[in-house]
């Protein structure tokens, strides 16, 4: 067995030593980063091949679990356990692995845990214990578990715990409740900065406290468009590697009132109308949204307004590329560079970009702003395939109105490989902030308009079949509704950090390796 150091280092079990054997015959290629824990190990008599030497000497062993990498972009937990008969050597070796883990500084220690025990089918809390915990206890990672009791509790209490003794916070709920927990998080981190976060402009404090989830909602697009899956033991592994994802947040506000934090879709038309629809089907469970998805797609409604952004110039990338943001992406990388100098040269202070607004007016079916791809099971590559999980910028996507066959079209290349912004009717912008009035606001129209509005219905009475509406839409902000439809949204780079490395390149081809080097190799 030997430990080699070529810029990573790596554990390597082979049979260089005859004093030190691997159980079960295996050799195995692991980075120090993905060893998850180094036990002592009773020596079983159970186990076998070790029937001549057990006759000589009393056996000793020691037992090492690590990261197994798999297909998907799934991780699950192995391990080997090697024994041998000079005690001495056997603790050696423990005691040389336990300090190399030791070294992994950015791995955490302690965690607090929210988990809503009525996500995703109320498995939240079962699979946690039955899953996570025994991983959590393995790595020596200490946590507090609170089980809320209702929502907005997480939150609340974010603000009250002494959260700066935790390395991080995880979640144990969907995209409903990472949202939640984000919004506590970085609420606190402000309230204790002293930051306004009515100001639109305020420049906000960094979380340095991690954030994970895992899976359980109904669409865990955050899981899948930062880690590749949606899997709770996948994502343990990450939070006990100590794995750190920059992510980017978006601010939203009306008229100098903080409305709410977005990380993955703001949208609003299409998919503000799903969401408002599919509110009042949650018995359905995951189908309310297909179910409202193709209501409001019969539905066909439209709507004017103004949008006005300023294009994101700092950042290296385009929404058309054809590479997408994977670990280590260069894009991302660049962007944490310039936000370290921009923070060395005017501290918290904010610099009032100084670039034109574009101004844009129109009628939508969709105005879609997203930070990151939102790939997830319904569309594998997001709405946004190139976008960036962390370059400082969102993916404005603006839908025009077009047939109902055009519009099918669109929706079908969500789900394949085809460019889905190779449209007339789709415009793509890689933007930093912008801000969208409704035809509606703009007018300013009296409340006795509107009581007549509300009376009458939602839909136009001059053009009953015309499909555009004299009511706003909603937007829908990471699956939750705001029903101001005059926003102003600025995107905050990296502003949180997630347990996870962005999704892993070449998986396959990682899995293949890791089996080959455990299976065939020894
Ligand atoms: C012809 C098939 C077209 C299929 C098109 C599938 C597009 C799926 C796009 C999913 C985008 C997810 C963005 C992530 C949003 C999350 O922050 C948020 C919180 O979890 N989730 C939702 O708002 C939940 C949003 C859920 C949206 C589901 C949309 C389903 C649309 C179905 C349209 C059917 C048209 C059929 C016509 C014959
Ligand atoms: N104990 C609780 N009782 C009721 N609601 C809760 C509780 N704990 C959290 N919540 C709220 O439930 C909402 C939905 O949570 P979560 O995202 O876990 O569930 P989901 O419906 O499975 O997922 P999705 O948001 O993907 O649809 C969150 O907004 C959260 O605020
Ligand atoms: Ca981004």
């Amino acid at each position: 067995m030997t430990v080699k150091k070529s810029g990573k280092l790596f554990i390597h079990f082979t049979f260089l030593t005859t004093s030190i054997v691997p159980l079960q015959n295996r050799n195995c290629f692991v980075p120090i980063s993905e060893i998850i824990a180094v036990e002592e190990t009773e020596f079983n008599k159970k186990q076998r091949n070790i029937g001549r030497w057990q006759k000589m000497a009393k056996l000793h062993a020691f037992t090492v679990h690590y990261v197994k990498k798999a297909r998907n972009h799934r991780w699950r937990c192995r391990d080997a356990t090697f024994w041998c008969v000079d005690e001495h050597l056997c603790n050696q070796w423990t005691q040389a692995l336990k300090e190399l883990l030791e070294m992994q500084k950015s791995r955490p220690k302690q965690l607090l845990v929210y988990i809503n025990p009525y996500g995703g089918k109320r498995q939240g809390k079962r699979i946690y214990e039955q899953k996570v915990a025994p991983l959590f206890s393995l790595a020596s990672i200490s946590t507090d578990v609170v089980v809320t009791e209702h929502a907005n509790h997480a939150k609340d209490n974010l603000f009250e715990v002494n959260i700066y003794k935790y390395d991080g916070v995880v979640c144990v709920g969907g995209d409903g409740m990472f949202s939640e927990v984000m919004h506590g998080l970085i609420g606190r981190m402000q309230k204790d900065s002293g930051i306004d976060q009515n100001n639109p402009k305020a420049s906000l404090v960094q979380c340095n406290i991690c954030l994970v989830f895992y899976f359980s909602g109904s669409t865990d697009c955050i899981c899948y468009s930062t880690v590749g899956i949606s899997d709770p033991v996948t994502s343990a592994l990450h939070i006990i590697v100590g794995d750190c994802q920059p992510l980017d947040v978006s601010s939203v506000h009306h008229n100098n009132t903080f409305l709410k934090y977005s990380v993955s879709l703001l949208g609003y038309g299409f998919y503000g109308d799903i969401l408002k629809d599919s509110e009042k089907k949650r018995w359905m469970g995951p189908m309310r949204y297909d179910y409202s998805g193709f209501k409001t797609f019969l539905s066909h409604h439209y709507y004017e307004g103004t949008i006005a952004y300023q294009p994101a110039k700092q950042t290296h990338g385009s929404p058309r590329d054809k590479e997408s943001c994977r670990m280590g992406c260069y894009i991302c990388k660049q962007s944490e560079k310039q936000l370290a100098e921009q923070n060395k040269e005017h501290g918290l202070k904010h610099e009032e970009g100084e670039e034109e607004w574009k101004v844009i007016k129109g009628k939508f079916l969709a105005i879609n702003a997203v930070n990151m791809s939102c790939a997830c099971p319904r569309s594998p590559k997001g709405l946004s395939p190139a976008a960036h999980l962390a370059d400082g910028s969102a993916d404005l996507i603006l839908v025009r109105k077009c047939s109902r066959f055009n519009f099918l079209r669109y929706l079908v290349r969500h789900t394949n490989q085809d460019d889905q912004f190779d449209f007339p009717f789709v415009d793509v912008y890689r933007v930093k902030c912008f801000q969208f009035t409704s035809k509606l606001s703009e007018d300013n129209e009296s409340n006795v308009m509107d009581i007549g509005k509300k009376r009458f219905g939602q839909f136009c009475r001059d053009h009953p079949a015309c499909c555009c509406n004299i009511v706003n839409s909603t937007w829908n902000c990471d699956g939750e509704t705001l029903d101001s439809s005059a926003i102003e949204v600025r995107v905050h780079c990296q502003l949180m950090k997630l347990f996870a490395r962005g999704i892993e390149e070449d998986c396959k081809d990682e899995a293949a390796h890791s089996q080959s080097s455990i299976e065939q190799l020894l």
